[in-house]
């Protein structure tokens, strides 16, 4: 196992849910942080906790949407830190409901903060992890990646665009030592869930999504799991 002390992670979608939970935990292994989201207020928040923490900790207000909001994102981490170590791809928005609804525009924006956001983050810190012959990039997809069901097709979609864009990226940057890989988790605890009939026990919790990112982050650098699926023990009871 490698010690995580004195690296930098960069999380998108820190904010809350997995992505703020990541972010503890990294935060407790002894990695500096920095966490970007759309809300200021809700930074705020996340950032006094991580602050509580003995690393390093910010927060930069942007939308990975947005080509050059991820640009001034990665300046400001490099101004910082000096380098990023680990890339947390977390930000994302679903949608549910019928093919057929009026979702054109709901399909674009989902798109572009699942898939374009993942794209831009990856192009602008890539390089510098190439230049120093190490990193990590963990993707966040999901289950509905690897299936579809009739309430998720666009969902779906970007989804399974965001495993296809991972493994041709990692099988380009594996020679130069940096560990792509992609988790895909089935339903957890978190806002972007809403209301939900899961009884909350029966649910993949935040936390426990943070756990497997650190715990694999350890491994030595020669190895990686390349991705998992983690799924709810009991998810009818
Ligand atoms: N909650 C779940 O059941 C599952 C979630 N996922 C994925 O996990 C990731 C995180 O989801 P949760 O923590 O559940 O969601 P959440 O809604 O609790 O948090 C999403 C985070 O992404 C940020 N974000 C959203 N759009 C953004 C944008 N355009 N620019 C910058 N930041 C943006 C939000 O500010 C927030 O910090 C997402 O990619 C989601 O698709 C995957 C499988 C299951
Ligand atoms: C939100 C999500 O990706 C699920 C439930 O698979």
């Amino acid at each position: 196992m490698q010690d995580l002390h004195g690296k930098t992670a960069l999380i998108t979608g820190g904010s809350r849910g997995i992505g703020l939970k990541t972010a503890q935990a990294l935060a407790d292994n002894g990695v500096n942080i920095a966490i970007t989201g759309r809300n200021n207020e809700s930074l705020k928040d996340a950032l006094l906790s991580l602050e509580k923490k003995d690393v390093k900790a910010i927060a930069i207000a942007g939308d990975v949407s947005k080509k050059e909001d991820v640009q001034h994102i990665v300046n400001e981490v490099l101004n910082d830190f000096g380098q990023i170590d680990i890339l947390i791809n977390n930000a994302g928005i679903m949608g549910n409901g019928s093919f057929f609804d009026d979702n054109e525009d709901k399909f674009r924006e989902m798109m572009n903060v699942n898939v374009f956001g993942m794209y831009y983050m990856m192009k602008a810190v890539l390089p510098g992890m190439q230049e120093k012959n190490s990193g990590d990039v963990v993707n966040i997809a999901s289950v509905s990646g690897l299936r579809s069901s009739a309430s998720s097709a666009l969902y779906a979609a970007t989804k399974h665009a965001v495993i296809g864009l991972t493994e041709g990226v990692m099988h380009e940057v594996r020679k130069n030592n940096i560990r792509v890989q992609y988790l895909t988790p089935s339903a957890v605890l978190t806002d972007l869930i809403g209301k939900s009939d899961l009884d909350p026990q029966t649910m993949t919790h935040p936390e426990d999504i943070a756990d497997i990112i650190v715990n694999q982050l350890k491994i030595n650098p020669r190895t990686f799991v390349k991705n998992s699926e983690m799924w709810a023990t009991n998810p009818h009871l």
